[in-house]
């Protein structure tokens, strides 16, 4: 092979691939063997994809007159995707650190949220704030996730309720789109709390009968880009009711759905998600049975948010059941006000613990199971020849450490890849001479 390729990651003791048969996901026991290949390299071509992947020897031999932009020297390091962030809040203005203390002191999310706190006071501050300070503080909470190595983001709307908000929002969302390396799936969530002065069901007409049509003519003419529509169906908030009519309206002008459901109260969020080819649903602490057997059925995909549980002291969603019965699971950070959590391996550590789910099936669901929750699975989540060049390395000769460490991916986490383009790349320098963890392994 000749011509020039953009890099070489050269010698890994571990490429964990995840998967290599071109799965749109992952189930039962495919996530418990994960794809993992020893001593190996890996190839990013100039158009940001993966060319190849496979044993060192190999590829040094098949690449031999090739010329590469960078190579990085990966021995005794592992190789991972790019982690996918499935479900986050990352456009706000307004500090909530007083709300966690309220919490601390015994109050539940509902009783701040109806007394007006919540996200209520996050949407009072994100109508006053302007475009460019919420694209601001959003740019820096991305290049912090970036930096704790997710390199795919879902990332809603939510904060305005009234078009122009929402619009204001989404208009940030799609100038990260634009201008980051980070990818971004992206999500009009308008209907994330009844406005004041409204009931739940004038919010969902206007919903329905003027921000969507607007949503519509603006993706049409290619000014902003969404992908997903979301509800936080939520007793308090929208019902069964108006958030099928929100939901159906969506998927009617080419939204995937993509909602919140199941998480304070058993809602039956998960049957009608089924029911409407819904492509995710999140939290589900409270979902049902029936509900759990719709989704798998159905190949709706669980979008768990161990961040929420652990925040909240919510009941933890059954990972284990819907793993045994073959839902397709997925984690996400829920980066938001409530949940301040950058970091993807915090999440998988918590989902370990706290949900009992096995370190390779927690990294499934934070990578190739979240790319399926944004329809991106064709692109993302493996280290699969021809998709996105998105990656990770760690400082550690086995990939578990990503999770067992839950205090310290800043250390590990030496590189993040995106297209093929190094985006984060560690200073070490302050840790020279206290290397003897290291040496040790
Ligand atoms: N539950 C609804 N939405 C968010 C919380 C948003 C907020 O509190 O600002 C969630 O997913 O946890
Ligand atoms: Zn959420």
């Amino acid at each position: 092979m000749s011509g020039g390729q953009r890099l070489l990651l050269e010698n890994a003791q571990q490429v964990v691939l995840v998967c290599a048969q071109g799965e749109p996901y992952l189930v039962g026991e495919a996530m418990r063997s994960l794809a993992v290949l020893e001593n190996a390299s890996l190839v990013v071509g100039r158009d940001g994809c993966i060319k190849a992947v496979g044993l060192a020897d190999t590829i040094r031999r098949e690449f031999a007159k090739v010329s590469f932009e960078e190579r990085i020297d990966c021995s005794g390091k592992c190789i991972l995707p790019g982690l996918v962030d499935a479900h986050t809040h990352p456009v706000w203005a307004g500090d909530r650190v007083h709300e966690f203390a309220m919490k601390l002191a015994g109050a539940t999310y509902m009783d701040i949220h109806q007394a007006g706190g919540g996200i209520n006071f996050t949407v009072e501050h994100t109508q006053k704030a302007s475009e460019e300070e919420l694209f601001s503080t959003f740019r820096y909470r991305l290049l912090c996730m970036m930096r704790a190595g997710s390199t795919l983001v879902e990332c809603k709307s939510g904060y305005g309720l009234n078009l122009e908000t929402e619009l204001k929002m989404l208009r940030v969302i799609e100038r990260a789109r634009r201008e980051l390396d980070i990818s971004i799936s992206s999500t009009y969530c308008g209907a994330h709390s009844v406005p004041k002065g409204k009931t739940p069901t004038e919010a969902a007409d206007d919903i329905v009968y003027n921000h969507l049509p607007k949503l519509k003519e603006l993706c049409q003419r290619s000014e902003i880009h969404v992908d997903n529509i979301d509800v936080f169906c939520e007793k308090g908030v929208f019902d069964l009711h108006s958030t099928r009519k929100i939901l159906q309206r969506g998927k009617a002008i080419g939204l995937q759905i993509n909602f919140h459901g199941d998480e304070l109260h058993p809602m039956k969020a998960a049957e009608l998600g089924a029911e409407l080819g819904a492509r995710a649903i999140s939290h589900l602490e409270e979902v049902s049975d029936a509900g759990i057997a719709a989704m798998a059925t159905g190949k709706c995909s669980a979008v768990l948010l161990p961040t929420t549980a652990y925040m909240l002291r919510l009941k933890q969603p059954q990972a284990r059941k819907m793993l045994d019965e073959g839902v397709i699971v997925a984690l996400g950070s829920d980066f938001n006000p409530n949940a301040y959590c950058f970091s993807m391996s915090t999440v998988m550590h918590l989902a370990c613990v706290n949900m009992r789910m096995s370190m390779s099936e927690a990294l499934a669901a934070a990578t190739i199971n979240a790319a399926y929750a944004l329809g991106r699975s064709h692109t993302h989540g493996s280290l699969e020849v021809g998709k996105q060049g998105d990656l990770i390395i760690i400082n550690s000769p086995r990939w578990e450490h990503l999770i067992y460490q839950f205090g310290g991916y800043q250390e590990l986490i030496e590189y993040v890849v995106a297209k093929g383009k190094v985006v984060y790349k560690k200073d070490s320098t302050n840790l020279k001479g206290h290397e003897e963890e290291r040496e040790e392994k």
